[in-house]
């Protein structure tokens, strides 16, 4: 299993690619379901989710080739329609072959994805909306099932809570329907708008993306098309909470600063001095004073809870008392007890981390339990004195592409290993 070996203490400083989102990146690949024309997608990132989803599409019968971040997926059909526990395992976002198999072939059985680290992320919300399209829904073996003959039926749904994955297996579902849906207290995140835009770009027609109503008029189908992903807001983030941290100063490029307002803001009340550029942002922190921050969780516009982690430890660094409170998913805290083991003083009050200035971070074996905690670990490792080892970085592989060459090209020193090397 391969680790990081991470030595603290440098300043970050230079340039970084940012790559494409993942979260635009998994649904639009399984958009593409919908179309059985060739399909051509660009700035799609180079991670281990995206591979699986690539299995996941030959699977069940599309042929594929993809040239670095270049995916295209050729002219043909799906088929098979069932996604094996196997694949889904590996992956929650699998749950979005469902809506677009329904919708084109009028049968999807998709293994139900289990439970995870960061909660229990049930997808009652999917199934409902698919039952108000008409598609007849089970639950039958650890699978969800679902048949209709003929279209799917354009519907009038209000999700109960805000659910980004939920919001785009329905947008899809509904591209294909006969007549009209209207999705109320739809996910307003920026990856619900580029797969918007991407089915549009194929022929959809779907409008109110980005806000809390979206509403699509069924098309009979989609022609072939052409589509570069968004940036990876949280990838970005990432960086710039590196920058923050160590006092340096780092370029993302590739990135757009319209795309988290929420998180610059933040960024912003720590001390940090931001720029930002048509496709960059600059933090620097040379001068600057990191003081903590509060930060609460919530959909999109509100503060992302994939950036929680890293602010977690942008707190532990900072002067003052910063509190972290998780409203999205109920058991996101798991790098608490790891940053606590390299000597953080952070306290648990139900959903909220209280979090203190530590005076001294130290290097320790910590272990990974999901992407952004990972992401977390690596940042406090960045700081601490010494030398950190961070196992089960598989994690971390699912969200971020080259990770660690991207952090030893701004100067930190961070090498991948495994116990057979
Ligand atoms: C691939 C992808 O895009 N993943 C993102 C997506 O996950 P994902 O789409 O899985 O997260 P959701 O937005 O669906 O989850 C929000 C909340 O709704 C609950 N819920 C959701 C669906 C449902 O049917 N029933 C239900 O109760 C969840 O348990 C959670 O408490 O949005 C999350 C919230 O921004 C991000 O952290 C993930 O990175
Ligand atoms: C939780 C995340 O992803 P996923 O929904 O794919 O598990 C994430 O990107 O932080």
């Amino acid at each position: 299993m391969d680790k990081f070996r991470i030595k603290g203490g440098c300043r970050l400083e230079g340039e970084v690619v940012i790559s494409g989102a993942k979260n635009a990146a998994l649904p639009i690949l399984f958009a593409t379901l919908l179309c059985e024309e060739q399909v051509t997608l660009h700035n799609v990132p180079q991670l281990k989710d995206i591979g699986t989803t690539c299995k996941m599409l030959e699977h069940l019968g599309r042929e594929l080739e993809v040239q670095g971040e270049t995916v295209i997926i050729k002219a043909g059909k799906a088929n098979d329609f069932v996604a094996p526990y196997e694949l889904v395992k590996t992956m929650r976002a699998s749950i979005m072959a469902l809506g677009p198999l329904v919708a084109r072939y009028g049968e999807a059985d998709v293994s139900l994805p289990g439970g995870c680290a960061i909660g229990a992320r049930p997808v009652n919300l999917h199934i409902h909306g698919l039952e108000l399209m008409q598609a007849k829904m089970s639950v039958e073996d650890g699978y969800v099932k679902a048949r209709v003959d003929g279209r799917l039926k354009g519907a009038r749904i209000f999700m109960d809570m805000v659910s980004v994955t939920g919001t785009e297996n329905l947008m899809m579902a509904a591209a294909l329907a006969e007549g009209e849906t209207i999705i109320e207290n739809a996910a307003r995140e920026p990856e619900v708008v580029d797969l918007a835009n991407f089915l549009n770009c194929l022929g959809a027609d779907i409008q109110g993306a980005g806000s809390d109503t979206i509403v699509i008029k069924g098309v009979e189908r989609l022609h072939s098309g052409e589509y570069s992903v968004l940036p990876d807001r949280i990838e970005t983030g990432t960086y710039l909470v590196g920058a923050a941290v160590t006092g340096g100063r780092v370029r993302c490029t590739h990135t757009d600063a319209k795309l988290m307002e929420s998180v610059l803001a933040k960024l912003e009340e720590a001390g940090a001095n931001i720029t930002t550029g048509e496709d960059w942002i600059e933090l620097d922190m040379q001068g600057c004073e990191l003081k903590a921050v509060n930060v609460k969780t919530a959909p999109h516009p509100a503060f992302p809870t994939d950036m929680q982690a890293q602010f977690t430890v942008l707190n532990i660094v900072a002067c003052g008392t910063g509190h972290v409170t998780e409203t999205i998913f109920e058991n996101r805290f798991m790098h608490v007890p790891e940053l606590i083991r390299m000597g953080a003083e952070i306290e648990l009050e139900g959903n909220t981390a209280i979090c203190k200035h530590a005076e001294h971070l130290s290097g320790a074996q910590v272990m990974a339990t999901d992407l952004r905690a990972s992401a977390s670990l690596v940042l406090a490792a960045l700081v601490a004195e010494g030398e950190t080892v961070v196992d089960r970085i598989y994690h971390i592989d699912r969200g971020y592409q080259n990770i660690e060459t991207k952090f030893a090209q701004l100067g930190a020193k961070i090498t991948r290993f495994n116990d057979r090397s």
